[in-house]
């Protein structure tokens, strides 16, 4: 069990008084089986759309996503069973990344325990010769999960990529098709806190705090609690209804990246919630490490600027893991502005 300092327990038992974030007046929405039922002119619509909604907010929704609603209950009910488990079961998990209230490891808490995979093509690490049935069948039942999630999320890099009138559809897709893909996998659990009802609705304690996501693009599902909060263009935070019949796209780093800030990586956070659990499960679809990323000159144009110099997706992910949740990892490789 991670036991924490007193200065750290009250950075996050301590409810901070902070101001109720609005919900987010409008989702943009993008249906990816009308998109395809639709042919041509549907897809184009669906692409335009996408793109719309990932240089306005870096966020949208997917419905029709085409994930089979049976690997999603199977995966809630495993998801749910695992966080049940005794502490010092959960404390053993090690093979699948558990921790709890640390995140990452420059002293960022929240009030959240998780696991947190690496992902390759072929799915979740492999796990030692030794485990269980029942660890091997939860491995089994991720990698579905991975596999299904992955499809979908090739083809809303499909749409982004066709949104932005790029020549090469799969830009960004083959790089989470690539073998050596560096993706992720993380399911957290944000247990509830009652007495946050006593503070009469100002209490707000932090699950995951104000972040944006490293890799290309983030794909995140999970149960109806809602708590996720994104930062829109002007600054001022929005709450994201819950909805587990939907996934929600982020736009990451190394998408701002490609895109020459066309899309923005949306800084996002987790509220915790003061009477029911939040289940999240998220796909960061990564690049292979020796990737080079670079503005796509398609989208910087004759005689444009650069926003980004080129660097590998090891060295982004090496420096942004040096880095405190909250801070802008992006900087250290803009190029700077001539006037
Ligand atoms: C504080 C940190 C946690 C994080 C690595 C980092 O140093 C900065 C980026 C964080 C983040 C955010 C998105 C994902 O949840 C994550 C797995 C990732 O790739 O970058 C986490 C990292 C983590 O939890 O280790
Ligand atoms: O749990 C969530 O809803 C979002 C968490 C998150 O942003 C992350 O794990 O990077
Ligand atoms: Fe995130």
């Amino acid at each position: 069990m991670v036991v924490l300092s007193k200065g750290e327990l009250e950075q996050i038992a301590l409810p901070a008084v902070q101001r109720t974030a609005p919900p987010l007046a409008v989702v943009p929405e993008i249906d990816l089986d009308k998109a395809a039922r639709d042919g041509a002119n549907g897809r184009a619509a669906a692409a335009r759309a996408v793109a719309a909604a990932c240089e306005k907010h870096g966020f949208f929704k997917v419905t029709g996503h085409g994930v089979p609603a049976a690997i999603l209950a199977r995966m809630d009910a495993a998801a749910a069973a695992f966080f049940a488990l005794q502490q010092q079961e959960k404390d053993a998990a090690t093979a699948f990344g558990y921790s709890s209230k640390r995140i990452g490891c420059n002293g960022d808490l929240g009030w959240v325990e998780y696991l947190l995979l690496g992902v390759t093509p072929s799915g979740a690490a492999p796990l030692p010769e030794s485990s269980d049935a029942s660890t091997c069948s939860f491995r089994d039942l991720l990698n579905e999960y991975i596999a299904a999630v992955r499809r979908m999320t090739c083809t809303v890099l499909k749409l982004m990529a066709e949104g932005l009138g790029l020549d090469e559809k799969d830009a960004f897709s083959r790089l989470v098709l690539d073998k050596e893909s560096d993706s992720m996998l993380r399911v957290n659990h944000y247990p509830p806190r009652p007495e946050l009802k006593q503070l009469g609705g100002h209490g707000r304690l932090t699950g995951f705090g104000e972040h944006t996501d490293p890799q290309i693009i983030s794909v995140l599902r999970s149960n109806d609690t809602s708590g996720l909060e994104i930062s829109l263009r002007d600054g001022s935070w929005v709450s994201v209804p819950a909805d587990r019949n939907s996934f929600f796209v982020n736009v990451g780093d190394a998408l701002q990246v490609l895109t020459n800030g066309r899309f923005r990586s949306v800084p996002h956070r987790v509220m915790v919630n003061s009477a029911r659990p939040r289940v999240s499960v998220i796909f960061f679809a990564g690049p292979p490490p020796r990737e080079r990323l670079a503005p796509l000159p398609e989208l910087v144009g004759e005689g444009g600027r650069r926003c980004y110099r080129e660097f590998t997706w090891r060295e982004y992910k090496t420096s942004a893991y040096r880095t405190k949740l909250s801070e802008n990892r992006l900087c250290y490789f803009e190029t700077a502005a001539t006037s």
